[in-house]
């Protein structure tokens, strides 16, 4: 097992990887860390421990951290496995992973996995894998300006400041793109693998990361007072509800060439618009661990390692 650690993750809460890493070595599994030097590096990383045979790699960091080893990982018959330490951890949340060390450690030694099928951003910065989501408009304007130490001290709340910094800066337009070949404008746009954003906060409920395709979430009413209520709705899990929105499946979406239309992906800036976006060639395999469905109907990870003697640091 290689675990590739993005140490500007989230807020570098590295005793959070230790936690889990102490449960798997106590266990007797054998594991290799690799700390990301710089952006791009853990595609690297997983590209090649991938090409050397490693049968497991683990992204420990955020959405984007996850998104480079997926990257890196394509195409060979490698797991993945996710320690989440970033800032959102919206696949971490969409996937239904614990939070907890030893439940972690226990995913990380289940074996078991479902398909994550990313989704691929092509720009003119290049070819871009994203696992969760990407957002075109206002949303990746913030993303695109915020900055690390703020994200680090504040965690989530660094998107609350930095929204409410650039609402009066950004210049609201209609955003021009073509759904499947189909032409549409609207004020704001989310292309959704996943069916959570931000954090755990529903947005697209028929979107899943397991199969191709994608939800196009598309927001009619661009400005302040849309980004204003956009932003209230979302931690009342009322986002995927507002007044205007309208969804489309799809597989294929061109953003169309318009001025400086900033993108982001898995919560990291991602360039600028004109941009195409394509289901991956194939799916990976994530760890996911056992679930096992209780009384009340609501799925639990089954532990594969005992916890006595240890803590089950939250993670
Ligand atoms: N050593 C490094 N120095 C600077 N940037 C790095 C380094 N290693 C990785 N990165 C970059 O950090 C970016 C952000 O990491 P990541 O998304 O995992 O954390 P986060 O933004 O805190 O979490 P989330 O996406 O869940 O909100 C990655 O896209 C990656 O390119």
């Amino acid at each position: 097992m290689l675990v590739i650690y993005n140490p500007t993750a989230g807020r570098r809460r590295v005793r959070r990887l230790w936690a889990v890493l102490d449960v798997l070595v106590a266990h007797g599994i054998r594991l290799e860390v690799a700390e990301t030097m710089h952006p791009g590096h853990a595609r690297t990383l997983a590209s090649e421990a991938a090409g050397a045979g490693t049968s497991l790699v683990v992204a420990a960091g955020g959405d984007g951290t996850i998104a480079e080893v997926a990257a890196g990982l394509q195409g060979a018959g490698t797991d993945l496995g996710i320690i989440p330490l970033g800032t959102a951890n919206v696949l971490a949340h969409e996937l239904g992973l614990p939070a907890d060390a030893i439940s972690l450690a226990s995913v990380l030694t289940s074996q078991r996995t479902i398909p994550l099928w990313p989704g691929i951003m092509q720009s003119a910065l290049g070819t871009r894998l994203f696992v969760q989501m990407l957002g075109i408009g206002f949303d990746a304007h913030v993303v695109h300006h915020i900055s690390r130490p703020v994200k680090r001290v504040l965690g989530r709340g660094a998107y609350v400041v930095q929204t409410l910094r650039e609402l009066p800066r950004y210049r609201f337009g209609q955003i021009r793109l073509r759904v499947d070949g189909v032409e549409m404008s609207a004020g704001s746009v989310i292309i959704a693998k996943g069916r959570l954003y931000g954090g755990p906060y529903l947005l697209a409920p028929d979107a899943t990361t397991s199969a191709p395709g994608f939800s196009v979430m598309l927001f009619e009413h661009a400005g302040i007072g849309s980004a204003l209520l956009a932003g209230a709705a979302l931690p009342l899990n009322m986002l995927g509800r507002l007044p205007g929105l309208t969804h489309h499946r799809a597989s294929e979406i061109e953003l169309l060439d318009q001025t400086g239309l900033p993108a982001q992906a898995d919560g990291d800036p991602a360039g600028m618009a004109p941009l195409r976006v394509t289901d991956a060639d194939a799916a990976l395999r994530v760890l996911v661990g056992r679930l096992q469905s209780s009384d009340t109907g609501v799925a639990t990870i089954v532990p594969s390692i005992p916890s006595p003697g240890y803590h089950s640091a939250p993670v």
